[in-house]
């Protein structure tokens, strides 16, 4: 039997993980989509060929329903959606924060819950999803939430209570490497190269730096060590990097977007 994968608040998220789904390999027809906007679901159907429909249909017409609202727009959806989910629908979340368990109180009782933290090099099949299973989904629904998120990149199991960090780590992640392309580009300006210059040394360090990070087996302390030559011009800037508290700053940061990730379970705005 066919199994038909509807992606519930189509947005960044939903259209990465939708595109690459296709291009993997899904039929458009049994992908259906909901919006909270008619000129976007027109936008989808014509850009994928993908069905819209209201959130009810996609609850009684998918297998699989894969949740990608903001965790504050999670509530509603839930109050449109769970009058119609059937027991034996998968129910995926890619909501930051939001627990199986509060999913499970609002569907069907036994309702199978999958959480999944991707992020958007999903949109370049390069995505790190990190999976866990709530209490009544089995190692199939497990599987098939990793074949869905395996089609835009690496998937990761996890237990429930390591995803706040992970939304930390990886959901995030992309941000805070585009910030630093950014504070890296104006450097450069100060340096006195053109922009575009700048920009394209720093990207195309930052694909080798990656790229190595991948593919050595180094440590990325050997990879730095590498780097900096004694009385040469690394260690300089690492000095500074560490008078700044570069380090320190970076494990503050993550550690308020874990937090900021156990409050969006509790449905704060902010
Ligand atoms: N952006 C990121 O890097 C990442 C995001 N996430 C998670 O993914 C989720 C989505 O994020 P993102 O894609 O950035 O957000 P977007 O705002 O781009 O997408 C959410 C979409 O859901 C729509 N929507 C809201 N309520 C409903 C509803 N009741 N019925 C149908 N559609 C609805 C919104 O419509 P409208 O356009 O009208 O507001 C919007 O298009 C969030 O929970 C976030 O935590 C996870 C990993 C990374
Ligand atoms: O900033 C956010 O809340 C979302 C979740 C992870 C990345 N973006």
């Amino acid at each position: 039997m066919t199994q038909k994968v509807a992606v519930l608040g189509t947005g960044k998220i939903g259209e990465a993980l939708l595109s690459g789904m296709i291009r993997a390999g899904w039929t458009p027809a049994d992908l259906l989509v909901t919006t909270r906007r008619a000129d976007r679901a027109e936008q989808l159907r014509t850009r994928y060929g993908v069905t819209p429909v209201t959130n009810a249909e996609a609850a009684k017409s998918a297998d699989t329903l894969i949740l990608t609202v903001k965790p504050q727009d999670m509530g509603t959806l839930l109050t449109e959606l769970a009058p119609h989910t059937p027991a034996d629908r998968l129910v995926i979340s890619g909501a930051a924060g939001i627990t199986t368990a509060s999913l499970e109180d609002r569907l069907s009782p036994g309702t199978p819950v999958v959480r999944v933290m991707t992020n958007t090099p999903a949109l370049v099949d390069e995505a790190m999803s990190v999976i866990s299973a709530g209490t009544h989904a089995t190692p199939e629904h497990v599987a098939h939430a990793e074949e869905i998120f395996g089609a835009v990149g690496k998937t990761l199991q996890v237990p429930e209570s390591q995803q706040d960090a992970c939304t930390a780590l990886s959901g995030s992640g992309p941000a805070y490497f585009f910030y630093l392309v950014e504070a890296m580009t104006d450097a450069g300006i100060l340096l006195g190269l053109p922009r575009d210059k700048a920009h394209d040394l720093i990207v195309q360090s930052a694909i080798g730096a990656a790229t190595m990070l991948r593919d050595s087996g180094e440590h990325p302390v050997k990879l730095r060590e590498n780097v900096t030559s004694p009385a040469g011009t690394t260690i300089n800037a690492i000095r500074e990097l560490e008078n700044h508290g570069v380090r320190a700053a970076l494990i503050a940061a993550l550690e308020a977007a874990r937090d900021r990730s156990r409050e969006l379970a509790s449905g704060s705005n902010g």
